[in-house]
């Protein structure tokens, strides 16, 4: 007990000077200046990803130079930081976040998306909200403790992936297996792949906090059609455009079946409820009664559609070498996000039982089956402190809510070392800020920055305890 007083006297408050605000923003704007964009899986931009290398060590210089930290660059510049906590009798955990960015055009942007402007309180560009801000807010509130010599008493990784957006085959599963093969076991994992919801279910006005316990899988079903080739003044009734057009269209015009029943989707809203006023929270406290009209009502909008099924995305058409020429071949690619309740298996006959043609043949370019679901239970070390954190950070949230992540995160290469990962970003996020995400005016408010950075100032220091927090929020 004297132990357990001794640190909360000495916990260190997240209070940070005007400087210190002002130096964080900066870094973050230096950090989206760095065109660090992965184009395809082994295509980056090299010079932007080492130069980012030197540009940590430049803005984090006590990270790099303390004793108990050990900074090592894999995959050639993926970064793996081992902070060594002063009890080794707690089991490590880590903190995930990826350094590389997709392609932004600067066309349509209102500022250029690697300018890292700020104008009337948001920081734009590629990275501001994924997944830059994660990179530069766990190094900076790490750089902040240092400054005011935190030693942790539990362990942690810090892991930096450079291909997140290309597959991670490079960085994340490299560190994986470096990890897996020093014998590490993880208590828990943070990554990306939640936030804070503001505004994404209409009849709900307040925010709550999402923490995505599982993630969606995928598949990459390439559709192929062959047909001979000949002259297009005498063509056949059907050319192997015709046909795999046909073929794609039956597969856009048939979504895959509403999951709804089986998913973790139900615990997500009965947990919502007390937040809604009636009558929709008698129909959430009632699901066994009223979920077939929920499932419905959840198809019509693009994002909660994806929370209830398997999507079919038609995202690749290739085909034709001449106006004069019938097609000897048509390709099609048709990206699947799998719901946790499905397989690979399952999918690939769902889509062959949907097209129900001899003529296409079918060949899967990548799958990866959907994760299992993290423990979220109050003995859930892992999901209890990300709660304990938002109930201290953001008082204003009232509830926090497990979920499923419906994009792939770096996280699923280290379902090896633990099964409790968790995806949140402690960002506000609201329906236009997502489209930003991948699409135009990515930003994020300099407010919102900083809140990151003391989340994250908080989490580390509460990860010190051996105990799981006690949950106040929502008591079932
Ligand atoms: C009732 C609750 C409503 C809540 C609505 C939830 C809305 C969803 C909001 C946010 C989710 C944001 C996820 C951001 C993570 C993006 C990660 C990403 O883009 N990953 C890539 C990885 C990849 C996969 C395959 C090839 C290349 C890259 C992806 O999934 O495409
Ligand atoms: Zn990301
Ligand atoms: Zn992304």
């Amino acid at each position: 007990l004297r132990d357990a007083e001794h640190r909360r006297a000495s916990r260190i408050p997240s209070q940070f000077s005007q400087e210190e605000s002002v130096t964080m923003k900066e870094s973050l704007k230096g950090a989206i200046q760095i065109p660090t964009v992965s184009f395809n899986p082994g295509e980056f931009n090299t010079t932007a990803l080492a130069e980012f290398g030197e540009y940590m060590h430049r803005v984090f210089p006590t990270v790099f130079r303390t004793s108990f930290i050990r900074h090592e660059v894999v995959g050639e510049y993926s970064h793996l930081f081992t902070v060594q906590g002063s009890d080794p009798s707690l089991q490590p955990y880590m903190l995930l976040a990826h350094i590389d960015v997709v392609p932004a055009p600067d066309q349509d942007w209102e500022v250029p998306p690697f300018s890292g402007l700020e104008r009337d309180g948001f920081i734009y560009g590629r990275g501001t909200l994924d997944n830059k801000n994660s990179v530069m807010a766990i190094l900076q509130a790490l750089e902040l403790l240092l400054i005011r010599n935190y030693i942790p008493r539990r362990s942690f990784f810090i892991a930096l992936g450079h291909d997140e957006e290309v597959s991670g085959a490079h960085g994340a599963q490299k560190i994986s297996a470096l990890l897996q093969a020093r014998g590490v076991q993880l208590a828990f994992i943070v990554d990306e792949g939640s936030f804070i919801m503001d505004g994404f279910i209409p009849s709900l006005k307040k925010p709550f906090a999402m923490v995505s316990v599982s993630e969606k899988g995928s598949l990459d079903l390439m559709m192929e059609v062959n047909s001979t080739p000949g002259h297009s003044s005498a063509p056949p009734k059907e050319t192997s455009i015709g046909i795999l057009a046909a073929a794609v269209s039956r597969l856009e015009q048939t979504p895959m079946p509403n999951m709804f029943g089986s998913g973790l989707l139900k615990i997500t809203l009965q947990q919502l409820a007390t937040e809604f006023s009636f009558p929709v929270n008698v129909i959430f406290n009632n699901l066994w009664l009223f979920w077939p009209i929920v499932s419905r009502l959840m198809e019509r909008d693009n994002i909660s559609n994806a929370l209830v099924r398997t999507t079919t995305a038609v995202t690749m058409f290739n085909a034709g070498i001449k106006v004069n020429v019938i097609p000897p071949v048509a390709r099609a690619t048709v990206n699947f996000r799998i719901h946790p309740a499905q397989t690979v298996q399952e999918v690939i006959k769902l889509a062959k039982d949907i097209v129900v043609d001899d003529r296409v043949q079918y060949h899967v370019l990548e799958a990866v089956e959907p994760l299992p679901v993290s423990p979220f239970d109050d003995r859930a070390l892992g999901y209890q402190l990300i709660r304990q954190t938002i109930e201290s950070v953001f008082p204003e949230i009232n509830i926090v809510v497990p979920g499923i992540c419906i994009a792939q995160t770096d996280s699923r290469h280290y379902t090896n070392l633990t099964t409790g990962i968790y995806r949140f970003n402690p960002v506000y996020l609201t329906p236009q800020d997502f489209s930003g995400i991948h699409g135009i005016n990515e930003r994020i408010s300099v407010q919102a920055y900083e809140m990151q950075v003391k989340f994250l100032f908080e989490f580390i220091q509460n990860a010190d305890t051996e105990q799981r927090p006690v949950s106040h929020l929502h008591e079932l």
